[in-house]
């Protein structure tokens, strides 16, 4: 097990090439945010937004559609309900981000395995919050899941997706056959959050801390991962992962410096100026 070090930010954050647009850094999907939830889905995106992704819609209840454009007037909205609109985007996506607030309804149900038939080889998909316990619910569309597959989940998604209970899910042998048999990569997040890659090989992330539990972070986290998929297609996946889930904390462990608890929206505002740093200390 490797720890991820801070080169890893230098590694992928890198200059944007002059002859680029918007295009160029990525089209994001975001689907999530019931009626209870839209707070969830609106952190995703302006996550995804303020790291960086070229282009983010955000497909949630219509509820959420004032909010959204008052927090993140960038990111495009789209009703989840809307079979057609979704297809569309569906089709349009490089990256894919769903469950973040996306409740545990027939409906969230419905747009998860909409998402998992339609999903192409070419498109990178994360999934993350109440999409891990529906996923955990239906057991046989494990086998629907793309070889390029991100989990995030906390330790009880976790528990709930591989019947591995929180207090022995630090075997690592044991969680590596689970994401063996999921075929994914799976982010373990907790107090020390473990990768295990696709390709098996598996890293550990050594920053961050009690200032992170706070609702939202995880949602947050998403967000970020999204956009770097979508924005730093030349690297490696695994590192890019790796460098999300690092610049997340690494940002939160220095915003700690000046307050007791760090909010997700607070590292939201802190990405740019945090990944601009990265690059004048290259
Ligand atoms: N502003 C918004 O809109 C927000 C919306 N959100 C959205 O809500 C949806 C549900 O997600 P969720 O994580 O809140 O609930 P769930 O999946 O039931 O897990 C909680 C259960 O697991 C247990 N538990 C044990 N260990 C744990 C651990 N390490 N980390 C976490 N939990 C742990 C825990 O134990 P307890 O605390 O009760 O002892 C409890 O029994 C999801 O879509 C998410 O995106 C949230 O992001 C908040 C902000
Ligand atoms: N004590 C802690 N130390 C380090 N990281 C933490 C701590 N508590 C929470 N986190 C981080 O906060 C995030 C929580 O994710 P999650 O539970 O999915 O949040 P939410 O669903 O509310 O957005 C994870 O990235 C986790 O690693
Ligand atoms: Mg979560």
């Amino acid at each position: 097990m490797k720890l991820i070090s801070s080169n890893i930010l230098q590694q992928i954050i890198t200059i944007r090439p002059a002859n680029s647009y918007k295009g160029t850094f990525g089209r994001l999907l975001a689907i999530g945010g019931n009626i209870n939830y839209g707070g969830a889905i609106i952190m995703t995106s302006s996550a995804a937004v303020h790291a960086g992704a070229g282009l983010v819609t955000c497909a949630c209840h219509p509820a959420n559609l004032t909010a959204l454009h008052t927090i993140v007037p960038e990111a495009m909205f789209l009703d989840y309900q809307d079979q057609t609109g979704l297809s569309n985007s569906i089709q349009q996506a490089d990256v894919i981000v769903i469950g973040p607030g996306l409740g545990n309804d027939q409906l969230a149900a419905k747009l998860l395995l909409t998402v998992l038939q339609r999903i192409t080889k070419q498109q990178q998909l994360i999934i993350d919050g109440s999409a891990l316990t529906i996923l955990s619910q239906h057991r046989e569309w494990y086998k629907l899941l793309p070889p390029q597959t991100i989990l995030t989940p906390h330790q009880m998604e976790w528990q709930r997706l591989s019947d591995i209970k929180i207090s022995e899910q630090n075997n690592i042998e044991q969680n590596l056959k689970m994401q063996q048999t999921l075929g994914a990569t799976v982010v373990l997040k907790k107090n020390g959050t473990v990768i295990y890659h696709y390709d098996q090989t598996v890293t550990k992330l050594a920053i961050g801390g009690p200032y992170m539990a706070t609702g939202g972070m995880g949602d947050t986290l998403a967000g970020i991962i999204a956009a770097f998929l979508a924005q730093f297609k030349q690297a490696a996946t695994n590192q890019v992962i790796d460098a999300a889930v690092y610049c997340h904390s690494a940002i939160a462990k220095q915003l700690a410096e000046n307050n007791y608890v760090v909010l997700p929206s607070a590292i939201i505002n802190a990405l740019p100026q945090f990944m601009r740093q990265v690059i004048t200390d290259a």
